[in-house]
């Protein structure tokens, strides 16, 4: 500040010394008090431009990089220079900033200088004389400046104008009353300094102009310049938010990609383990359902398993008491069975016995009946001399013989009713049906019999008695009566014996006299006899005994048959059986003897009654048909129906052809024979009484099957709770 205002100070006085030493000397050809008014005046004048010049100069001081104005931070820089606080400093800047824009412009400044100059300067500079002494004379000036100014004439001031005008100083002064003071002092003191001052003032005025274009093209350069940079920045920022912006977008958009992507991916894993879980706690459900179904089963398991528990003991003890009471009842049954065994083999022996017997008594009696049967012939042959000297009729004696030739019928029911020769004539007839003309096997009718040895054919002449044959008319099988307690007793006590004696036989016998009357043929011999006569050579008593029935049509040759399997031998023209008969014959079968008790039955019609009975005690039946006579294999059905009806198919049954060796009369083929068997299940053989062919076979294959079925029923008695099959006949 020191230079300034010395500047400042010294300016004055050169003026001063200008002005003094000026061509004119105005104040030596003015009035003392004039001159001393002019003086000030023109001090004052000085002392504005002085100031204006100080004003421009401090300006350019402040601003140093000349930017054409101050800012706040130019001011502050003179704080080493002034001896001015910053705070000062910046009360003088806010001061001279009259606009508030931030900035002084040089007019801001100049005026504001001035302004601020006196006003700080004038109560304080007290030091300074000088400065003093000039305000004083400013003041004097500027007041006196102002009265000549209130004196100044329109033409004047329209001078004024124009030059202001010329010079173009509105453009330059903001306040042209300065000048136009020291205008009007000029041209009122000095005038010919006018011209120089105007001079001056346009010097000064295009000075400024100038310095203003230049200043306001600076300006505006600059304004240009900070609007390029301004611009440029604006786009540089636009540009880089531009990227910045692009980058983020593209940032984002990536980022959002990525993200996507991975929320997919984490939907999907997420998705795929919801699924999981889901099927995890299906799974899990399923499993509690079959875990509580599982342990309810359980209990429910338990429970029954508790209550099969208590059901088995139960049943253990209970068990075990049925297998007690079960070994007690097969003890029991053991020994019964033991009984039972020693009974039956007791009670065959019995039968063995009695049937031997009764054999015996048969025998008796049949030799009774011999004697009978010559006792009545002795009377006959009286009668008939009595007869023969009434009538002496030749004729009649010729035809009793050749009826005689023919098979007698049922003797029997002549004997029994008493009925004697007079035997009727279709009686006779039926019998002829048979073909075969066939003797009675009972003698009974008093008539000769015809002689049984073949190929005599001839009746034989009267004085040999014909050999009797016991007719058994039994029911039911009279063994077990006589196992009862009789079979002891005398014969003539027998049942049958005593039927007999109701016709007056036994009477006969009792009262003859015992002629040893003995059978003049064989076919005469009593079978039962006979038989027994074989089964006394039987070197050891039977094991067993089975009875077997034998059926068939008369004629067929079951008499011959039984003849041919207990003797060995065969007579032709053998008697119709009469009634019923029996034989008994011991056999060997693998290592055991068994007796067989052989039914013979009558074949003919009128008998089939008392037959029928003997079926329901039978072991076995023989049925046997002729295989030379259609007709009795025909019969053979019938035969086997009314053993069916009797004992159902519980006993075996053989089926017999006979007279095998009459081949060439054959009219039953062996294949009709054979299917039949089959078809009914029956042993089949074809065999021939003549010549002994199959008779042994058929009837050991017979008993061997009985023996066999019998030991199979005794094995299943004892085995409890299995029960006795029948065996088939032809296996
Ligand atoms: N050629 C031949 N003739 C036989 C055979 N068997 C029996 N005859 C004869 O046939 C006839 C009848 O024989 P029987 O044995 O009495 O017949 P049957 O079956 O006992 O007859 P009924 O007692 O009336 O039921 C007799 O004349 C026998 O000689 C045989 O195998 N061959
Ligand atoms: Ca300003
Ligand atoms: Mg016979």
């Amino acid at each position: 500040m020191a230079a300034p205002e010395g500047r400042v100070v010294s300016r004055p006085q050169r003026l001063g010394q200008g002005s003094g030493q000026g061509p004119k000397g105005r104040g030596a050809c003015l009035h003392p008090l004039d001159s001393l008014e002019q003086k000030e005046t023109q001090e004052q004048t000085l002392g504005q431009l002085d100031m204006l010049r100080k004003a421009q100069e401090f300006f350019q001081t402040c601003d140093a990089e000349g930017k054409g104005f101050i800012a706040r931070k130019d001011m502050q820089r003179l704080h080493k220079e002034l001896p001015l606080s910053l705070e000062e400093l910046e009360d003088v800047f806010d001061a001279l900033d009259a606009d508030g824009n931030g900035y002084l412009t040089p007019e801001e400044f100049t005026t504001g200088f001035s302004h601020f100059f006196f006003s700080q300067n004038n109560p304080s500079q007290e030091d300074a004389g000088e400065q003093v002494a000039q305000r004083h004379e400013e003041k004097v000036y500027q007041s006196r400046g102002n009265e000549d100014l209130g004196d100044m004439g329109e033409d004047e001031e329209a001078q004024f104008q124009m030059l202001m005008d010329r010079l173009g100083a509105q453009k330059v002064l903001e306040d042209e009353s300065d000048v136009k003071q020291l205008w009007l002092q000029l041209k009122k003191d000095e005038p010919h300094l006018l011209s120089n001052f105007e001079d001056f003032l346009t010097r000064i005025f295009s000075q400024l102009q100038e310095a203003h274009e230049e200043k306001n093209e600076l300006e505006y350069a600059l304004k240009r310049k900070i609007a390029a940079y301004d611009e440029e920045i604006q786009h540089l920022y636009e540009e880089m938010e531009q990227q910045i912006k692009s980058e983020k977008e593209q940032f984002l958009l990536k980022d959002t990609e990525r993200f996507q992507a991975r929320s997919q991916e984490l939907e999907q894993k997420l998705l795929c383990k919801e699924q999981e879980l889901e099927q995890l706690t299906q799974k899990q459900k399923r499993l509690e359902g079959q875990c509580t179904a599982l342990h309810h089963d359980k209990h429910e398991t338990k429970a029954e398993n508790t209550k099969l528990k208590l059901t088995n003991q139960e049943l253990a003890r209970e068990l075990e008491r049925t297998s007690w009471e079960l070994q007690d009842a097969q003890q029991q049954l053991e020994s019964l069975q033991q009984e039972a065994c020693k009974l039956h083999q007791e009670k065959e022996m019995e039968v063995y016995r009695v049937t031997e017997s009764l054999q015996r008594e048969k025998a008796g009696l049949l030799k009774q009946l011999d004697f009978l049967r010559e006792r009545n012939k002795h009377l006959r042959d009286e009668r008939d001399i009595c007869f023969q000297k009434n009538k002496a009729a030749k004729a009649n004696t010729a035809a009793s013989r050749a009826s005689w030739k023919k098979r007698s019928g049922s003797v029997i029911g002549k004997y029994v009713d008493g009925r004697g020769i007079l035997r009727s004539q279709s009686e006779e007839e039926e019998e002829e049906v048979f073909g075969i003309p066939r003797r009675s096997s009972l003698g009974l009718s008093g008539y000769p019999l015809t002689e049984e040895e073949p190929g005599t054919g001839e009746p034989g002449p009267g004085p040999y008695p014909r050999p009797l044959r016991r007719i058994i008319s039994i029911e039911e099988d009279p063994l077990p009566q006589l196992l009862d307690g009789g079979f002891e007793q005398p014969l003539s006590k027998c049942p049958e014996e005593e039927e007999v004696s109701d016709q007056g036989v036994q009477g006969q016998i009792q009262e003859a006299p015992p002629l040893k009357l003995t059978p003049t043929s064989p076919r005469g011999q009593p079978v039962g006899k006979e038989a027994l006569c074989e089964e006394e050579s039987s070197p050891s008593a039977p094991d067993r005994l089975f009875k077997i029935v034998f059926v068939g049509n008369s004629a067929v040759g079951k008499t011959s048959f039984l003849r041919r399997f207990c003797e060995d031998r065969f007579s032709p023209g053998m008697a119709a059986t009469v009634g019923i008969d029996y034989r008994v014959k011991t056999v060997n079968v693998d290592d055991s003897q068994v007796a067989l008790q052989l039914w013979d039955t009558a074949g003919q019609e009128r008998y089939r009654c008392i037959t029928q009975q003997f079926f329901r005690k039978a072991d076995g039946v023989i049925v046997m048909y002729d295989l030379t006579d259609k007709q009795s294999f025909l019969s053979v059905r019938r035969w086997l129906s009314s053993v069916e009806e009797a004992v159902g198919d519980r006993v075996p049954v053989l089926l017999l052809g006979n007279k095998l060796d009459n081949e060439k009369e054959r009219e039953v083929p062996r294949g009709l024979g054979e299917q039949l068997a089959k078809d009914n299940n029956l042993i089949f053989y074809e065999c021939s009484a003549y010549s002994g062919h199959n008779t042994k076979e058929s009837l050991l294959h017979l008993a061997r099957f009985l023996k066999e079925q019998e030991d199979t029923v005794r094995e299943d008695t004892i085995q409890v709770g299995h029960p006795a099959k029948k065996k088939s006949c032809c296996g």
